[in-house]
């Protein structure tokens, strides 16, 4: 099963009382894309800190279930081992080093990773992200947002990971910015990267992965290959926003007989 892929296994987490992943278990084959979908709160990035073994930072623990990589566990191992055995984070909100400049949060993106790779790893990144080659010298804080997330994507990929685990990198860029940020996951993929995408935006994440899950409240509810979740009619309506056309043609019809108050009603739904 899985080569040497992600495997997380009936996984469960808590913070404190608070059980925000119940026995999920994912795959990540090598050399996929799988997105993770949910609304807020639904557990995702307390997934990806379970794999990456950053959720003590949060207060949160793994309370049952397994992650391995291979035939490596990575439960129980240190955060900067994780990386070592090639999975590297992403985290939500792009937080790189504001006041460090871009070569220096590079750096640091290496210092788990073995020093032979590092000038292969920053000529991949450079040419990833020409703009980073060109800011080198320059603070963080002053790049752009979308900028910023690019850095923040490129000093992941500075510790050369099998794994990139990407928690909600669209999140608050325009939609050309966001869809530079696909392209490029893409791109990373085509190298042979695996990617673990965690998106509230599932119209960008299912162009992106060939697998998908859907979790609520910490649960998965729904599976499977991602064109046949994009084409199924509950992810269309919770997740892409896709109303029912018949009926809202029929709602705007009654709104007409009844003097036009339908019609704004029926733009929420969905
Ligand atoms: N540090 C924390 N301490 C306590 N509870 C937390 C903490 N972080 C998250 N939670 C709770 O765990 C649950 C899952 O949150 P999580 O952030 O993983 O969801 P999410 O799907 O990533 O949502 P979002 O997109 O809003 O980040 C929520 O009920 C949340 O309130």
């Amino acid at each position: 099963m899985g080569g040497s892929g992600l495997v997380v296994r009936d996984l469960s987490v808590g913070y404190g009382p608070v059980r925000a992943v119940r026995r999920v278990s994912l795959e990540v084959p090598e050399g996929a894309v799988v997105t993770v979908l949910g609304s807020n709160g639904a557990g995702k990035s307390t997934l990806l800190r379970a794999v990456s073994r950053t959720l003590s930072f949060h207060g949160g623990a793994i309370t049952e279930g397994s992650v391995s990589l291979g035939d490596r566990r990575l439960d129980g191992l240190a955060p900067d081992r994780v990386v070592a055995a090639g999975v590297s984070q992403v985290p939500e909100g792009r937080r790189v080093f504001a006041r460090m400049t871009v070569a220096d949060n590079l750096r640091a993106g290496a210092l788990g990773a073995a020093r032979s790779g590092r000038a292969a790893a920053l000529a991949r990144v450079h040419e990833l992200f020409p703009v980073l080659a060109e800011r080198s010298g320059q603070r963080a804080g002053l790049l752009s947002g979308g900028e910023q997330q690019m850095l923040a994507v490129a000093r992941a990929l500075m510790a050369a990971p099998k794994v990139l685990l990407l928690d909600e990198p669209s999140l608050g860029l325009a939609p050309l910015m966001a869809q530079r940020i696909a392209d490029t996951v893409r791109e990373i993929n085509a190298q042979g990267t695996s990617v673990l995408l965690v998106e509230q935006n599932a119209a960008l994440a299912l162009r992106l992965a060939t697998r998908a899950y859907v979790l609520e409240v910490g649960e998965v509810t729904l599976s499977g290959p991602a064109d046949e979740l994009a084409a199924s009619d509950e992810v269309r309506r919770r997740y892409l926003g896709v109303v029912d056309e018949d009926a809202v043609a029929e709602a705007d019809a009654d709104a007409e007989r009844a003097g036009g108050v339908r019609r704004t009603l029926t733009r929420w739904r969905g």
